[in-house]
Order: C-alpha cells, then sequence, then structure tokens
C-alpha cells in the first residue's frame, strides 16, 4: 500500500518521490545524487536540465527502479523500489512506466509494429489498456501514425531505421498502454524543428488525455517553454552543486 501523501484527486497525485535519495556510482570517489525530496504529480508534465555530467540520465534511472538508491529512497505510486527483487522491478516498470531511453533500446531485429507492441507483450494492464479502443496493435498503429511514420516502415526490423525514425519508434513504445509515468531522456536529439515540434504535440498529448506525468530531459531550451515545470538539476541535487564547486 502506498504510505505517501494522497490528494482527493488522481490528479494531484503523487506518482514519483525521491526522499533523502543517495547514490554513487561503483568506484566512484563522490556521490553522483544526492536530494532531499523530489516529488512528482499525476499529469506533471517536468523539463529536467541542467550541465553535462551532473547527473540527469542517473536521477532518470533512479525514478525507473533501473538504479537502485544507496540510501534514502525511490517510490513509484507509493512502493519503495529497493524492497523489490530484480524480476519485480521489471515488471512494474512495463506496467507503469514508459521510458524512452538515450539509445531508444529497440530489439534491432524486431519489426517496428513489434517493438511498439512490446509493453503489451509483458503487462496485461498495458494489453488492457492498449486494447480499450479494439486492439493493441490498432492502437500501435494509431501512435505510430500520430508520430509520422511512414506506414511503409512499420514492417521493417528497428535497425534498419533512421536515428530520428527510431527515437519516434521509442516514443510510441513508451505510450501505448497508458502508463502513469513517460520518461524521455533527450528524446529529439535526432529530429529536425517540425518533427520536433509534432513529437512534442503528440506526447504532451498524450501525457495530459491520461494524467500520466512526463519527465522530460533536454539541454534545448527552445522546448522548454512547452512543459509545466522546470527543474534545473543542480539545484536539487548537492552532489552536482559539490562537484561543481570542486571543479571551479
Ligand atoms: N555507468 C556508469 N558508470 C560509472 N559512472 C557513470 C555511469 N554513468 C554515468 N556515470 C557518471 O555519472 C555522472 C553523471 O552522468 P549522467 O549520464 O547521469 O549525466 P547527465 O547529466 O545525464 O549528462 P549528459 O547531459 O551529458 O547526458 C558522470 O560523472 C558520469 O561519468
Amino acid at each position: 500500500m502506498s504510505d505517501l501523501p494522497q490528494a482527493g484527486t488522481s490528479a494531484l497525485r503523487v506518482v514519483l518521490a525521491a526522499e533523502a535519495l543517495r547514490f554513487s556510482w561503483p568506484g566512484a570517489k563522490a556521490p553522483c545524487i544526492d536530494i532531499e525530496a523530489f516529488r512528482i504529480t499525476a499529469g506533471e508534465s517536468v523539463f529536467l536540465h541542467g550541465p553535462s555530467g551532473c547527473g540527469k540520465s542517473t536521477l532518470l534511472s533512479l525514478l525507473a527502479g533501473v538504479l537502485v538508491a544507496d540510501e534514502g529512497r525511490v517510490t513509484l505510486l507509493g512502493h519503495d523500489w529497493s524492497k523489490l527483487s530484480g524480476t519485480q522491478r521489471d515488471r512494474s516498470r512495463v506496467a507503469h512506466v514508459g521510458y524512452i531511453f538515450q539509445q531508444f533500446n529497440l530489439l534491432p531485429y524486431l519489426s517496428v509494429i513489434d517493438n511498439v507492441l512490446l509493453p503489451c507483450r509483458f503487462s496485461q494492464r498495458r494489453e488492457a489498456n492498449a486494447s480499450r479502443s479494439g486492439s493493441s496493435r490498432g492502437e500501435a498503429e494509431h501512435l505510430l501514425d500520430q508520430m509520422g511514420l511512414d506506414r511503409n516502415l512499420w514492417k521493417r526490423q528497428a535497425l534498419q531505421l533512421s536515428v530520428g525514425q527510431q527515437q519516434r519508434v521509442a516514443a510510441a513504445r513508451a505510450l501505448i498502454g497508458q502508463p502513469e509515468v513517460v520518461i524521455a531522456d533527450e528524446p529529439t536529439s535526432a529530429l529536425d524543428e517540425d518533427r520536433r515540434e509534432a513529437f512534442l504535440d503528440v506526447l504532451l498529448t498524450a501525457c495530459a488525455e491520461h494524467h500520466s506525468a512526463l519527465v522530460f530531459v533536454s539541454h534545448d531550451q527552445r522546448i522548454a517553454q512547452r512543459f509545466a515545470r522546470h527543474v534545473l538539476l543542480p539545484e536539487i541535487n548537492r552532489a552536482a552543486t559539490n562537484a561543481m564547486a570542486v571543479d571551479a
């Protein structure tokens, strides 16, 4: 059960929370993440930014339970990631989190459409949500259409796509089945301006429609104003502040 304060409406529900969170990479002399408190509520769109190396990708991995805190905790929907086994974390992530990795992590030999459908294969919740309007395959096609991915590409293996095309497939995979949290690590880096705006339209609209929280990492300040909340990571991550003071 959730031990986080829950507000009356789902829109104000805390979906992700970091408390007294510390994390160091093995062998590192100093911690990478040292955050007292950071909370994200349902439906929030968060633009997370900061200089290269300040820990953005590391924090995303901790929020998504890919990495586990050394001290303190990160909770998803009130559940502490560190209390779960590796298999349980994988199950929970696929059920509740859509993750667009910096390197996309598409399965290279699977077709585009099968890559998008992967979360539905591993999570009944995602499959049930995606099937509401007919079938999960129909929903995958709808998302790929919205992402502007040419239909001729849908049966191709993911490895045959350009980087920008792979980014859009990874986004469709993250959105299918309405996860409560969508995490995106620099997902627009290979898109031209028109594609970038269209990509953001789809991502922000889908997250708003389903009250999904969106945590979006980018260096691109041109798109920052499209997000309701801006978080400059060194302002909340004491480890980054300390590292910069040492570097200075
Ligand atoms: N797998 C790893 N093993 C050891 N150290 C790592 C690993 N990944 C990242 N780090 C270190 O952690 C620190 C933060 O890296 P991270 O990738 O989280 O930063 P970032 O803010 O996302 O950077 P960028 O904007 O360049 O992507 C860096 O000093 C980096 O060298």
